[in-house]
């Protein structure tokens, strides 16, 4: 500005108080060079010197002139509008400014380069033979490395057998799997066992410095895989006696969504878990070999016989048999309108997937995980089915009897096919379907029933066209089901959500269900009964039964103890069902 100041008293000097308004006035405007330009001639002669008339020329023809008359006039124009301070106190500003100290440290740091770890000096000990030795130097935090190690079995060297994905060994890039560990802080370590080394490595403090003979095959460069599985069952690393370095271990749950980080090891997977800021992976089992020691446990299970005695039927409790002692059949009852396959009675009950007795372990059927990817339904797009799965009486059709209630228009179920006589009150296609018992026999025969049961000489059956004929509508269908029909209704076409309604305890089914009845398995009106203590055990240890055994299906567990607070939440997860993304079995998002 001192500049530009002076230029422009130079300026004033040499011309008239005429011309120089004449500058100001026609500034603002495009001719401003011309006008400029032109000055030298129409002070030609007031010019007596010709030195003076080239300065001049020079002068304003110079660009930069012309740039601090234009920052003069900007000056003048703030100096008219008279600014005023934004506050008056700006120095409090500087506490809250105080990261710029920070960062201005941080600025000089980088600046003096003074980042750069100090290497110890190279040993000179070292023989023409071991030139590929690579010093490496870590600084400890608190994270793990990231590395596990054991003694290779021939040669007896310490090896690196594992670095874990995004740990800080593998961010480092230095360090590899087959490399051979020759020292830690200067310690020797190859007489020493890999518990001893972990130790020497947990008590140390700061940098750790590693001497290693490179693997001669180094590792290619793999790209992070985006693979997604739902877990299906509980893993503990801590409980796990066959997970080679137990630190390493990623503990998750059933239901958990992982992120396999690398399949390299058909044994022992790294994944992490989704979403979980922590970048390092950690060991799970592979499918594969949680398949094979789920198969060694049944052999162990089914030898040791664990078996108990529940509601008059013999129970054998291991993860690969279930013989469901609560099979029965009744007709439909008050309210319903969806014909529900009841539990007790093992002699009517039937189902196009029921379990064959004989059934023993199907290794397909082994949760360990399922890959998935994520799902959003589109506007307009069909509902997912709601699939409500649980022990006889835990309350069910009070549920859906609720979301039926609350919005007939967006809640439905489906209507039943019988082979009973129509009453007379009754009405074909709005209580039930009824048809022939030889159409109904056909049916079954062609596989259109996800159910069906007979009772007192009647079939009764839940069609899978009726779900169909709910969805079409737009409506989002409700449905209750035995728990091992649902492997049958995951298919891309339902893409079921299926809530467990689980029983509180038994002390809060007294407190709660003081007035609530359950529907008589015995009587032919389905008329019902106050429940009785028997009732309680039996419903809550039916659904652990039921828990274990198909706990892999449920997307949600709702405990029905307080009614309305049990609607109220199967009534918001229903909403997040249909309006955010869920994690689906990936094969129900690629059609
Ligand atoms: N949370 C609750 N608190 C109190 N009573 C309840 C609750 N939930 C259900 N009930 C009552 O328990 C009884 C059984 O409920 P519901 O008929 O809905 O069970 P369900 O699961 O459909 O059983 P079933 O398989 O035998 O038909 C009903 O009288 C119902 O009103």
């Amino acid at each position: 500005m001192h500049i530009c100041l002076y230029v422009y008293s130079y300026i004033q000097a040499f011309i008239s108080p005429r011309a120089v308004k004449t500058i100001c006035f026609f500034f603002p405007s495009s001719g401003l060079y011309e006008l400029l330009a032109a000055l030298p001639s129409q002070l030609h002669p007031h010019v007596s010197c010709p030195e003076d008339n080239t300065f001049l020329q020079d002068m304003f023809g110079e660009r930069s002139l012309h740039s601090l008359v234009k920052i003069h006039e900007r000056l003048q124009h703030y100096d008219k509008s008279k600014p005023v301070p934004i506050l008056d106190s700006a120095a409090a500003l500087a506490c809250e400014v105080s990261f710029i100290d920070s960062l201005l440290s941080v600025h000089d740091t980088v600046a003096q380069k003074s980042y750069d770890p100090e290497l110890p000096p190279l040993p000179e000990d070292i023989d023409d033979d071991e030139d590929s030795v690579k010093i490496i130097r870590l600084v400890k935090n608190k994270e793990p490395l990231g590395a596990t190690i054991m003694r290779d079995e021939h040669t007896g060297a310490i090896l690196v057998a594992r670095i874990m994905r995004g740990g800080a060994a593998d961010r480092s890039g230095l360090i590899h799997v087959g490399d051979e560990l020759k020292e830690v802080n200067g310690i020797p370590v190859d007489d020493k066992k890999p518990e001893e080394i972990i130790r020497i490595l947990a008590q140390s403090q700061g940098a750790i410095t590693f001497k290693v003979v490179p693997s001669i095959k180094e590792e290619a460069p793999t790209k992070e895989p985006k693979m997604f599985v739902k877990a299906l069952f509980d893993y503990d690393p801590k409980e796990d006696k066959a997970i080679p370095c137990k630190e390493a271990g990623l503990a998750f749950k059933k239901g958990s969504i992982l992120q396999i980080m690398s399949q390299d090891d058909a044994t022992w997977w790294q994944a992490k878990v989704e979403g979980d800021a922590n970048p390092r992976a950690g060991l799970i089992p592979s499918k594969q070999f949680q398949e094979s020691h789920e198969a060694e446990v049944f052999v162990t299970e089914s030898c040791g016989g664990v078996c108990q005695v529940e509601s008059g039927a013999l129970v054998l409790v291991c993860k690969q048999m279930y013989l469901s002692p609560f099979f029965h059949s009744e007709p439909a009852a008050g309210f319903r309108r969806s014909f529900r396959l009841s539990r007790r009675d093992k002699k009517t009950n039937k189902s196009m997937y029921e379990c064959k007795k004989s059934e023993i372990y199907d290794m397909a059927d082994v949760p360990t995980y399922e890959e998935v990817a994520p799902y959003c339904r589109r506007s307009g797009a069909k509902h997912r089915l709601v699939v409500l799965v649980g022990p006889t009486g835990v309350g069910l059709n009070e549920l859906k009897k609720k979301l039926l209630i609350s919005d007939p228009q967006h809640f439905s179920v489906t209507i039943p096919h019988t082979t009973r006589a129509k009453r007379n009150q009754e009405t074909d296609g709005v209580e039930y379907h009824f048809i022939s018992k030889h159409l109904f026999e056909t049916d079954i025969h062609n596989n259109k029933f996800i159910e069906y049961g007979e009772y007192k000489g009647n079939f009764y059956g839940t069609s899978l066209d009726s779900i169909r004929s709910v969805l079409s509508k737009n409506k989002v269908c409700l449905l209750d089901v035995q728990p091992h029909t649902l492997k049958h209704l995951r298919t891309s076409e339902f893409k079921p959500y299926v809530v467990f309604v689980k029983p509180p305890s038994v002390e809060r089914l007294r407190e709660t269900r003081k007035s609530g009845k359950m529907i008589s398995a015995k009587d032919d009106k389905g008329s019902s009964k106050p429940f009785t203590e028997d009732d309680f055990q039996v419903m809550v240890s039916t659904a652990e039964t039921m828990e274990t055994q198909y706990g892999h299906l449920f997307e949600k567990i709702l405990v029905n103890d307080d009614l309305s607070e049990a609607f109220a939440e199967l009534r918001l997860a229903l909403k997040k069902v249909e309006t955010e993304t869920q994690w689906v079995p990936v094969s129900w998002t690629q059609s």
